[in-house]
């Protein structure tokens, strides 16, 4: 292995573009089909569409269909997998607890087209305070009776005065349903004990000094004193977003006939405004929790809070990651470790959106301050501090924070999007019929010191607090600019069970990653002058759609006409893609009619059986690479049309004088079940002797980033010297989107990682990335080296050799 390591040299070869194929890191893991009869699973689908909102989303499926009617053979029952969750509980400030579902062996059935199989939690928080009690969102139903139990340990359920919803899903109305009957159960019983002891101090019976309080109503204790009934329980104030509130509505809000409606227990109250004060979270009038709207495309009802008692953020979608920390709640190992998860989740669910995400956080000037221990919270509390977080104390630290981690990014300045015009407060109001509207709205952007973000997924972030909330917003810049050089490509999709909504990530992907910002829309809950406005936006676009009774359903088909319709639409880059079960008319449909209409199409038409593969994901991959190579041609065309040879290339002293580094000649493999990348290069070096280990540079829009992973395995063939010019045209491209990279080369599987190696390469490698360092427009990978072989001892490595420094 060291022989083999010690063919590196430094030098030679490929000029080439570097033809790197990617892979998602894993494969989602939902299944397909559906458990309905055709009668059952049309009327599912409908009433989905009807409500415009995801919630059938939840059906489960199964890959084998097998029944037949007239619109084709029906989907069998799915077999029922269960998901195994745990529960646990944290403190996570004096007076904060997190309550916390896990799911480890698998991820959850949702967020289908994330990529990733790290498991996941659902994070839920309690906030205790004299006089309030505040819930902090509610878990999916795969925890649902878990929660109730854990929550009913920490607080009994008719103590809770608030529920702050920061985000609602579909999947979290079954637990909400459960949570408010347990509640309402409970308060009955409270109310007959109460009314059993009022009887039994009548009749002289001697009554436990307290009991009431013990049965711990906030209106127990007052009211156990008095004479007759016992004094009904205040109502909960559940406080949402307006598009959350309906919903709420339209799910718990209309009850089968004849049974109560769980919501006439609750009082809704729309979180109306950024900075409106919602709910007790210290001891002190002035600690308020905040909240602060951050709607996006993907999540119209977000909800950002801030508790100032504590100097937290509870930051919903914001700052998660899908990863199951074992034991502890927090960022353990830091940056280093979870960097990759965090960016991979804002990539997936936020890169889209990233100029509502930049809105978002432009409304919260945070400033990052050191957590207190344990210990010096609860001094700090008890001597009236609410948990140290007053700005007096961490103004020092927080800037000294901030420039250090400013100039570590060599990041601009702070804010991302030029300051809002003022607004006019009845603009953002959200109006509602049943709600009592929120007060005390924020003039000015105070700075508001956070020493802990608590998402709804994944660890806290404590340890890496500056350098993430850096990091998001470089990596929202990052979009925002690639918006304004590169453009935009719209993504638009409809789908039912999530097959075509993970073609339409894993398609979005490969655009961000050619340079292209994003722009996702879903077809389910876009109305059409915003799928319009997103076209319009746009300089290509993409359509994918799911075949559904021998058709594309029907809102597809009128954003269709909406695009044909657009003038400027004419002559923008695009493509189409669908998932299908048997016949799938649907993506020959959009097909044609595009075609029809003159429009080009920047990659083949995907059509994808039931779930996408790995393979599958791979060529939407590199399909959103191509529609962003057809943009970016476009503009470069049209730029010349008006300034030519304003492109033209001109190498500096510093360039040239880099060009005369050398490196050697590799070809790198991997593998993901079906799929196999391969790209070549030449900026690879020796790193470490024991253990011995390597580092790769790769360009950062490529997609091989995403396929070495923190702990992913590929291989490194060493290409002999002589054999350089057949390895590099055969490698350096272009490809058409899923072209097999090796093809023609003679390649041999690696005896442990199984990626394809070169035969007759002078040595090869087997390395396991275990370090990442985001380095300019390239990401360093720093790889241990797991075995190798010297193939040809008389052979030496080719070396790449350049003329100048400013590409390969
Ligand atoms: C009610 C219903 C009707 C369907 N009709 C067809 C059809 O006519 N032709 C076909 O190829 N697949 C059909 N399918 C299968 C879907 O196209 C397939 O499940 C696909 O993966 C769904 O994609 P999605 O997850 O993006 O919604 C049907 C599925 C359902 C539930």
């Amino acid at each position: 292995m060291r022989a083999a390591a010690g063919r590196l040299r430094h030098g030679v070869a490929t000029k080439s573009e570097n033809a790197i194929h990617g892979l998602p890191r894993a494969r989602h893991t939902f299944a397909l089909g559906s458990s309905r009869s055709k009668a059952g699973a049309c009327k599912a689908y409908r009433r989905c569409l009807q409500r415009r909102c995801k919630a059938t989303l939840l059906v489960q499926a199964t890959a084998s269909p097998m029944v037949t009617s007239d619109l084709g053979p029906a989907p069998t029952p799915p077999p029922t997998e269960p998901v195994e969750v745990e529960y646990d509980t944290f403190q996570v400030a004096p007076n904060v607890q997190l309550l916390r579902g896990s799911c480890r062996a698998e991820r959850l059935k949702y967020e289908v087209e994330y990529g990733l199989k790290r498991g996941t939690t659902d994070n839920s928080y309690l906030i205790t305070s004299p006089g309030a009690v505040v819930l902090v969102d509610v878990p999916y139903e795969a925890y649902k009776e878990k929660f109730v139990e854990a929550l009913s340990a920490q607080a009994p359920l008719p103590s809770l005065t608030h529920l702050l919803i920061t985000h609602l899903d579909p999947k979290a109305i079954p637990t909400l349903e459960l949570l408010l009957l347990t509640r309402r159960n409970q308060q009955r019983q409270q109310r007959q004990q109460l009314q059993q002891q009022e009887g039994g101090q009548q009749e002289g019976q001697a009554v436990a000094p307290g009991a009431a309080a013990a049965a711990g109503s906030p209106g127990s204790s007052s009211g156990s004193g008095g004479q007759g009934e016992a004094p009904p329980l205040p109502p909960l104030q559940v406080v949402l977003s307006n598009p959350a509130l309906k919903l709420l509505e339209s799910t718990l809000g209309s009850p089968p006939p004849g049974s109560p409606s769980l919501l006439s227990g609750v009082q809704l109250q729309v979180a109306g405004r950024s900075g409106a004060a919602v709910a007790p979270c210290g001891p002190e009038p002035g600690d308020q929790l905040q909240v602060f709207l951050a709607p996006t495309p993907r999540w119209p009802d977000l909800l950002l809070s801030y508790d100032p008692a504590n100097r937290i953020l509870l930051s919903s979608k914001l700052f998660s990651a899908h990863v199951a920390p074992r034991d502890k709640p927090y960022d353990e190992g830091g940056w280093e470790a979870l960097e990759e998860d965090w960016r991979y989740y804002f990539d997936c669910m936020l890169a889209p959106s990233a100029k509502q995400a930049a809105a978002a956080l432009d409304k919260l000037d945070l400033v990052p301050v050191a957590r207190q221990s344990a210990a010096q919270e609860g001094e700090l509390a008890a001597a009236g501090g609410g948990g140290g977080g007053r700005p007096r104390r961490v103004n020092k630290t927080s800037a000294a924070l901030r420039s250090f981690f400013r100039s570590l990014l060599g990041l601009p300045a702070p804010k991302l999007s030029p300051p809002a015009p003022p607004t006019d407060p009845a603009s953002e109001e959200q109006s509602s019929s049943t709600t009592a509207s929120t007060a005390t709205a924020t003039s000015s952007l105070p700075q508001l010191p956070v020493c802990q973000l608590l998402p709804l997924h994944g660890p806290l972030v404590s340890s890496s607090l500056a350098v993430l909330l850096l990091s998001y917003r470089n990596w929202i810049q990052q979009q925002l600019q690639a918006a304004a050089s590169g453009g935009t490509a719209a993504v638009l999709y409809a789908s039912a069970y999530g097959n075509t909504a993970a073609l339409a990530q894993a398609i979005s992907r490969g655009i961000s990653l050619g340079g292209v910002a994003v722009e996702a829309v879903n077809l389910e809950t876009a109305s059409l002058e915003e799928v319009a406005a997103a076209v319009g936006r746009s300089q290509g676009f993409v359509l994918g759609s799911p075949t559904l009774g021998g058709h594309m359903p029907t809102l597809v088909s009128l954003a269709m006409g909406a695009i044909l319709r657009d003038p400027g639409a004419r002559g923008l880059p695009c493509g189409v893609f669908g998932s299908f079960g048997w016949s799938g008319e649907a993506v020959d449909e959009m097909a044609g009619r595009l075609r029809d209409a003159g429009f080009g199409f920047a990659f083949e038409a995907i059509r994808v059986k039931f779930k996408p593969t790995a393979k599958d994901l791979l060529l939407c991959e590199e399909s959103g690479r191509a529609l962003a190579a057809a943009i970016r041609k476009r503009a470069r065309s049209r730029e010349m049309a008006v300034a030519p040879g304003s492109r033209a290339l001109t190498a500096s002293g510093p360039q040239l004088a880099m060009g005369r580094l050398v490196g050697s000649l590799a070809v790198v493999t991997a593998r993901d079940e079906d799929a196999t990348a391969a790209m070549l290069a030449s900026w690879l070096a020796q790193a470490s002797f024991d253990p011995p280990g390597i580092t790769i540079a790769v360009k950062r829009d490529r997609p091989l980033g995403q396929l070495l992973g923190g702990g992913a395995r590929f291989v490194v063939s060493l290409v002999s010297e002589g054999r350089q010019r057949e390895v590099m045209r055969r490698l350096s491209g272009p490809f058409a989107p899923g072209a097999d990279r090796l093809a023609g080369l003679d390649t041999f599987p690696s005896p442990s990682v199984g990626a394809p190696v070169l035969a007759g390469a002078a040595s090869w490698l087997e390395c396991e990335v275990a370090g990442r360092l985001e380095a300019g427009d390239h990401t360093v990978l720093y790889a241990q080296v797991l075995d190798g072989r010297v193939v040809d001892e008389a052979a030496s490595t080719a070396v790449h050799h350049r003329k100048v420094g400013n590409h390969y």
